[in-house]
């Protein structure tokens, strides 16, 4: 399928089992929040979906292509935003967004014109010849989100992109993306804990001590409940 798809996926750190047995799948264009406390296996699963540590068991397929047997294939349609920020600060964004173009191939009036088009949606146009050094961190944030755009993947990964950030910049951020899934079609998994990034139309997956407790749309599983409470009650419930 397009999107994304995972299936019963497992991995340990030793005897410590951080995923056991997930299975989701996110269809194009679609936006999926995974939320989960702390230690619920949301960066594991990330590592595994970037092919950071190999899934001995279980299957991941991007955008049609099956992770494990043609790795270039499917890395080369997602783009992520880790937990950890990782531009260079001494570098304007410009140079930062033409040094990973270049990454991916891409140079000369081609990568420009991506460049500009991605910070013109992240509304980050005024500052491309500024010093990231100097940017405040939601400015950072979108930098970064503006540059997994560049190779135009069709999923985008984001682990905690907010973690560190004031409540009108994670607010702007959360905006941002939703409107990228919306507008331009792209399939989001956006990790994270705090539910207020969440909307009710939002494909919701609850993960907790590396379990799927809930897979559906956020209105639909919340029920009349504010979504901090039902994520409160169900992750209560498996301790
Ligand atoms: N390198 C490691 N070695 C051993 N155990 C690990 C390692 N990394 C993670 N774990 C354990 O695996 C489990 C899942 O951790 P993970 O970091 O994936 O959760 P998370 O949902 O991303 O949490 P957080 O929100 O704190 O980043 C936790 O119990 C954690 O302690």
């Amino acid at each position: 399928m397009t999107g994304l798809s995972i299936c019963n996926l497992s991995y340990s750190y030793g005897t410590r089992r951080a995923l056991d047995d997930v299975s989701f799948d996110v269809g194009a264009g679609q936006f999926a929040a995974l939320l989960g406390p702390n230690g619920a296996g949301k960066s594991t699963l990330f590592s595994l979906l970037t092919r950071l540590f190999a899934a001995p068991d279980g299957r991941i397929e991007i955008d049609g292509h099956d992770l494990a047997r043609a790795p270039r294939a499917a890395l080369a349609r997602i783009g992520v935003v880790f937990q950890q920020p990782t531009l260079d600060l001494d570098l304007s964004v410009m140079r930062n967004l033409t040094y990973f173009a270049a990454l991916h191939g891409l140079s000369g009036r081609a990568a420009r014109s991506r460049i500009e088009a991605a910070l013109e949606r992240l509304g980050m146009a005024e500052r491309a010849h500024e010093r990231v050094r100097d940017l405040n961190g939601g400015h950072r944030r979108r930098t970064e989100i503006a540059r997994c755009l560049i190779h135009s993947p069709s999923v985008l990964l984001l682990d905690e992109p907010t973690v560190g950030l004031d409540a009108a910049s994670r607010k702007a951020i959360t905006d941002h993306v939703h409107d990228l899934s919306r507008d331009i079609g792209l399939t989001v998994l956006w990790a994270t804990h705090l539910t207020d990034e969440i909307k009710d139309d939002d494909r919701l997956l609850i993960l907790h001590r590396g379990r799927l407790l809930q897979n559906g749309f956020a209105g639909d599983l919340r029920g009349p409940l504010p979504l901090q409470e039902h994520f409160l009650m169900r992750t209560a419930e498996q301790r």
